[in-house]
């Protein structure tokens, strides 16, 4: 029997989680089911929460996805009664079932990936591409194994917050998948628990229900970083999956590679960013280059945050005619930089500025563009698709 939030109606508060049990502490239920039939609650396994402050839960479906490549979900997240309604595990929820019963937003391993898993000089494992794959292919498509609310570390106890995040990767599927990914080199014998590093290393920020969490894809997180990446990532705090995208042509052989860091930064500040966030010493092609090869990429990305503030300030002022020769000059560094996710943006951003301008003609030219290069590179991502959308009527009024 469970109450409506779906807590079993055992003393939950009390409880300890999983096989690690305290002598004061019961252990709380096991498992009651793999697969749930119960349509009020996508949960597999009775949550459970930290002790006798009760503000996190782990809530887990390990069945999820019903196709094939499952490696079931685990949540934490702030027990509904701990917060102002709606709580976010009462709108993850609900996305969730939605998403369950949609089996077409489900990610699915491709049978035949474009890539596979290498040892990679100085970086541990890492994705290589096996064929072509041209700008804005959809490489990946996977859903979360773990989510937890990020401000859970120093909201509950240590030993209690440790005991939260081994439950929620013991209960999945396959705890082992999560287990053997990376761990960051700064951590070896420091006493930091396996799981509490891996989602360390492997997990990405990402915003669910209004609120930070972290999100750990266990066939994503063997992507490398680059500071010069050849992919991007879109997460979807609705159906929680992240889809990883060619940032432009990648070669047979080339290695796939994301950025974790901020583009905007300089090499000394991604190096410094790197090692104190994720605790690695950056040695991708451009952390590698020449100095002076590095020192002209710092002069680009100087140029393109100083440009971005022009052309702000510019469209402030209503100076739009300024503003779109600012944001050329900002395209040509951007270019140079190979910091071009797609030109879709770009050309968006131009029609909108010569509409502004007065210039009707540039628009019309720019809006065409944009929408040739958004209906190439994406491929039903719904934001992209509203502007689309957006820009149809543009040329059309045009
Ligand atoms: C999310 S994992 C990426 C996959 C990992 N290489 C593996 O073997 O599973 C992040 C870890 O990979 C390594 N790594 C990623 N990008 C790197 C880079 N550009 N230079 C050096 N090491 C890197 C670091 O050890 C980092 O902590």
């Amino acid at each position: 029997a469970r109450d409506e939030h779906g807590f079993s109606s055992h003393a939950w508060n009390e409880c300890l989680p999983g096989p690690l049990v305290h002598p004061e502490h019961p252990a709380c239920p096991t498992a009651f089911s793999e697969d749930n039939n119960d349509p009020n609650t996508p949960w597999t396994h009775p949550p459970s929460c930290t002790g006798s402050d009760a503000n996190y839960c782990v809530f887990t479906n390990a069945a999820f996805p019903r196709t094939r490549g499952r490696h079931g979900i685990s949540i934490i997240s702030l027990h509904p009664n701990a917060t102002t309604s709606p709580s976010p595990i009462s709108s993850i929820e609900e996305s969730f079932l939605i998403s369950s019963s949609q089996h077409h937003h489900i990610a699915e391993p491709d049978s035949d990936p474009p890539y596979e898993v290498r040892d990679i000089h100085s970086k541990g494992k890492g994705l290589v591409a096996t064929r072509l794959i041209p700008r804005g292919s959809v490489l990946m498509v996977e859903h979360a194994a773990i989510v937890a609310d990020a401000l859970f570390p120093i909201s509950v106890r240590r030993d209690q917050g440790r005991l939260l995040l081994q439950e929620a990767i013991a209960r999945l599927p396959n705890p082992d998948e999560i287990l053997g990914l990376a761990t960051s080199s700064k951590n070896p014998n420091a006493g930091v628990p396996a799981a509490e590093d891996v989602l360390k290393t492997n997990s990405f920020t990402v915003t669910v229900a209004g609120r930070s969490h972290f999100a750990l894809f266990p066939r994503i997180a063997r992507i490398n970083h680059a500071c010069d990446p050849s992919a991007l990532t879109k997460f979807d705090g609705k159906t929680l999956t992240n889809t990883v995208l060619a940032f432009r042509d990648i070669k047979p052989g080339e290695e796939i590679s994301i950025s974790y860091a901020d583009f905007g930064l300089t090499s000394q500040e991604r190096q410094r960013t790197l090692l104190q966030k994720w605790g690695f010493k950056c040695t991708c092609s451009l952390c590698s280059a020449h100095p002076a090869e590095i020192a002209a990429s710092d002069a680009r990305r100087l140029e393109i945050k100083e440009l971005g503030e022009q052309v702000l300030q510019h469209v402030e002022k209503s100076d739009f005619s300024k503003a779109v020769e600012v944001n050329e000059k900002l395209w040509n560094a951007v270019s140079a930089e190979k910091l071009v996710s797609h030109m879709g943006d770009h050309f968006e951003v131009m029609a909108r500025l010569c509409l502004a301008a007065g210039d009707r003609k540039g628009a019309k030219e720019y809006a065409r563009r944009a929408l040739a290069e958004l209906n190439g590179f994406y491929h039903g991502a719904e934001a992209e698709w509203a502007s689309v959308g957006e820009l149809e009527e543009l040329v059309a009024k045009l």
